[in-house]
């Protein structure tokens, strides 16, 4: 095995078993004895729950691995097997070094001891002298700041302090692997982000981390590979903005198989449509041939409508390898309807290439009146957005979504995630995320 490697989880399985009754429990526990001493055959009073299924990965040293998945699909489960807090039904993990967690549940304090009190003991726990110990309590106090309450009992404590206390522990101990189970939303924005420089630190270092959050941008940003959970199984493991993307679709229910409208829907009479001029496709999907696409899109739909092309401009300049900031831009597409549908909804996002969603519209919240006649079986439609890129410079993906309301649900049709890379060219003018177009004046 690789000395690089900081933990494996191989085939790793976890099975409760769910007892319907309390009493339940109690018969499981004794009747069996009962019976076998009578030699009747054993009876089962709970029935199994996999709560985790055959999971296998690896983890590098210095590497930062992101747990994603639904609520339930099995990611507090399978930290609690790597950190030793539950035994594995099935499979094996290895770990390499000295391993300290940040669970959601549980700091592991005691609540009758003082914050003070309760860093010797957690401290301790994780393997370190009481000389180690004095040497850190200083910073670990001045990372926590949660001033005299680090003489009081826990029990007094806000959650967000016991999470201050509890990571100050154990990020200042040095361990070789740390994980952190969705612990950091519970503090302040501005402690998490003294959180996450800490731990790009500890990672510069050579710690591994595994960090379990519902955040997509913390995967994006701070993660190198993400694992996507569901059900207790892996769906996928890979690069952080392809799992989030998936995340997303399982998220919002990609699985759909129906198509939302039949073919049979009536549609409203449609108005006399201007053409615009595009040099955009009608009929086949070329939308892969442009400068600016992003061949890392991640594109689903269940295909009742189509987004087959796409046309860039600033100034007349098409598909533009750069954009200034201030300057208007055109995005058109077009779009074919495969069969009838009711007012379909497009909608056009750009996020940073950290993930962040900068802006996003759709024809819905632009109320777009034009909209509601589209969607005739077999009609191609070209959708014009014109907006001022008032964005920083740096880069930007466009993700582009077609999808139609039936009821309260909304059907995706066509999903084409970061679909389009957007440029912005350096501008010593400002800093920041937006160009606010400050006028400085002296009166
Ligand atoms: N001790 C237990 N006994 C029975 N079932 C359990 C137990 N612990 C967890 N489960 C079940 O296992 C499944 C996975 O739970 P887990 O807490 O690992 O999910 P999760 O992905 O961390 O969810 P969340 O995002 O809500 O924190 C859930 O269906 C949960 O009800």
């Amino acid at each position: 095995m690789s000395s690089e490697i900081a933990v494996r989880v191989e085939n790793l399985g976890k099975c409760f078993h769910i007892y319907e009754k309390p009493g339940d429990r109690l018969k499981q526990f004794l009747l069996p004895q009962v019976r076998r001493a009578f030699g009747i055959e054993a009876k089962q009073y709970f029935r199994e729950f996999w709560a985790l299924k055959n999971v296998s990965f690896d983890i590098q040293r210095g590497e930062t691995v992101g747990i994603i998945g639904r609520n339930g699909s099995g990611k507090s489960t399978l930290l609690q097997l790597i950190c030793d807090t539950l035994t594995p039904t099935t499979g094996e993990i290895e770990t390499h070094g000295r391993v300290a967690a940040l669970l959601e549940l549980g700091s592991g304090f005691n609540p009758e001891f003082t914050g003070r009190e309760n860093v010797y003991l957690n401290a301790a726990v994780l393997g370190l002298e009481k000389k180690e110990i004095d040497g850190r309590l200083a910073d670990i106090i001045d990372f926590a700041d949660i001033g005299q309450f680090i003489d009081q009992p826990v029990k007094t404590y806000s959650s967000g302090m016991v999470v201050r206390l509890a990571f100050a522990v154990q990020s200042q101990i040095d361990p070789d692997i740390l994980i952190v189970d969705e612990a950091l939303s519970v503090g302040d924005a501005k402690f998490q982000a003294k959180c996450f420089d800490r731990l790009r630190k500890l990672k510069d270092r050579g710690t591994s981390i595994l960090l379990v959050t519902h955040s997509s941008e913390q995967i994006v940003t701070h993660c190198s590979k993400a694992v996507l959970l569901n059900d207790g199984a892996v769906l996928e493991i890979g690069e952080p903005r392809r799992i989030v993307n998936r995340y997303l679709d399982v998220l919002f229910g990609r699985e759909r198989k129906s198509s939302s409208v039949s073919s049979n829907v009536p549609l409203p009479k449609p108005d006399r449509v201007v053409p615009v001029a595009y040099p955009l496709s009608h009929t086949d999907d070329v939308f892969a041939t442009h400068p600016g696409y992003n061949p890392h899109e991640y594109r689903w739909g269940d295909g009742s409508a189509r987004i087959l092309d796409f046309f860039l401009s600033t100034n007349g300049e098409p598909y533009p390898s750069a954009i200034d900031t201030g300057q208007n831009l055109v995005l058109a597409v077009s779009v074919k309807f495969e069969i009838n549908m009711v007012r379909p909804i497009l909608g056009v996002t750009i996020k940073t290439k950290e993930g962040v969603t900068v802006y996003g519209v759709n024809s819905e919240t632009l109320e777009v009146d034009a909209f509601k006649v589209l969607g005739q079986a077999g009609s191609v439609v070209i959708p014009e957005l014109r907006f001022c890129c008032r964005l920083a410079p740096g880069d930007y993906f466009v993700s582009l979504g077609l999808a139609s309301r039936i009821g309260a649900d909304v059907v995706p049709h066509d999903r084409r995630y970061d679909a389009i890379h957007l440029k912005v060219s350096p501008d010593s003018r400002f800093h920041g995320l937006v160009d606010l177009e400050a006028d400085l004046r002296v009166n």
